[in-house]
């Protein structure tokens, strides 16, 4: 039965089934990863796209809090080939509108030709075509929403394990992973999550050991006052990024970013370890990705696939950052030392 649609650039229109009803519009984009959609679909990174998944089904081992990145689903809507009762349930429940019974290898097929794309959702019992189109219609560019870090970020000051015997972090929240702040409290650090524009004389009064910025969703130029206070730390104390952190250090240290084709989103990217010419899966969700490092900095990784910038490093003024996620949630833990690697430099 069709009682939803899904509307692309140019016009055309998917039919499909409503599992949650709703009108909503994003950037569409597709994920391979066959397991996490609980992880992925709280993934603050995801705000204001469409997150297809080009695995076929969708909720085969049921949804679980413990395995959210955060309070709230995160993409505009969720498009499945099937998906179960289960995560239908949960979108209807936050208000996130979920279609299923289309073919999903057709969307992933016009984003690989045509690249990341505006989209239009429209899905219930009274919805029509017209519905999907005007969302479409619309829809703004990733770039255009300029002040996408206060949508994602803590308003206050929040602080992790504040007694902890490690450094004392301060983690940028530009729309960070619930996961990457455990990661530093399981390894002793006193993490104090700053919002998105949080001032030089905010950060300083914490006396951080490590100044890390988060991953989170857009363009990482709309993140100009991250990269401020990574003009101002840098050298005087060490820097640590991951995906969107990498990529606001690159710009502030004289580096390029760029949007991507369609990105990489899945939890098997292969990364090259250049020095030691080892390979490691990982978890990737980014449709921005650094151009150019600038002087200050080098690239010590890339993606197999397509040879862009995964990691990069400058031993003497102690930065490391990744452009995918060591946190691995989901996804393989191969990449974990990082947090020992960046928690090192930081003097721990
Ligand atoms: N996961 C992230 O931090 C994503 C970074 C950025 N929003 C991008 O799409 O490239």
């Amino acid at each position: 039965m069709t009682d939803a649609y899904v509307a692309l650039e140019g016009d055309r229109v998917i039919e499909a089934r409503a599992r949650a009803p709703g009108t909503a519009r994003g950037e569409v984009v597709f994920t391979t990863a066959y397991t996490g959609y609980e992880e992925s679909l709280t993934d603050p990174s995801y705000e204001e796209q469409v997150l297809t998944f080009s695995y076929p089904l969708i909720g085969n081992y049921g949804v679980r809090e413990e395995r959210f990145e955060s309070d709230r689903v995160h993409p505009r809507a969720a498009v499945a080939r099937e998906m179960t009762d289960d995560v239908a349930e949960w979108l209807e429940s936050e208000g996130v509108p979920a279609v299923d019974h289309l073919d999903t290898r057709d969307i992933v097929t016009e984003i690989r030709d045509e690249g990341a794309m505006k989209c239009g959702i429209a899905a219930g019992p009274d919805v029509t075509k017209q519905d999907a189109l005007d969302e479409l219609h619309q829809c703004k560019h990733m770039s255009d929403h300029t002040d996408i870090g206060a949508q994602v970020s803590v308003d206050d000051v929040e602080v992790h394990n504040e007694d902890g015997d490690g450094a004392t972090v301060a983690l940028v929240d530009c729309g960070a992973k619930g996961s990457i702040i455990e990661s530093l409290v399981e390894r002793d650090a006193a993490v104090h999550v700053f919002p998105y524009d949080a001032s030089e004389d905010d950060v300083a009064a914490v006396d951080p050991d490590l100044l890390f910025i988060s991953n989170g969703p857009g363009d990482p130029q709309n993140f100009e006052q991250a990269g401020e206070l990574v003009e101002t730390y840098v050298g005087d104390v060490p820097l640590a990024g991951i995906c969107l952190g990498q990529q606001v250090v690159a710009n502030a240290l004289g580096g390029e970013t760029e949007k991507m084709e369609f990105g990489h989103r899945g939890v098997n990217q292969p990364v090259r370890d250049l020095r030691t010419n080892q390979v490691v899966m990982t978890t990737q969700n980014h449709g921005y990705t650094v151009a150019e490092p600038g002087d200050k900095l080098d690239v010590t990784q890339v993606n197999v696939n397509d040879d862009t910038p995964e990691g990069l490093e400058n031993d003497d003024l102690d930065i490391i950052t990744r452009q995918y996620h060591p946190e691995a949630n989901p996804g393989p833990h191969d990449s974990l030392g990082f947090f020992d690697d960046v928690l090192g430099m930081a003097g721990e």
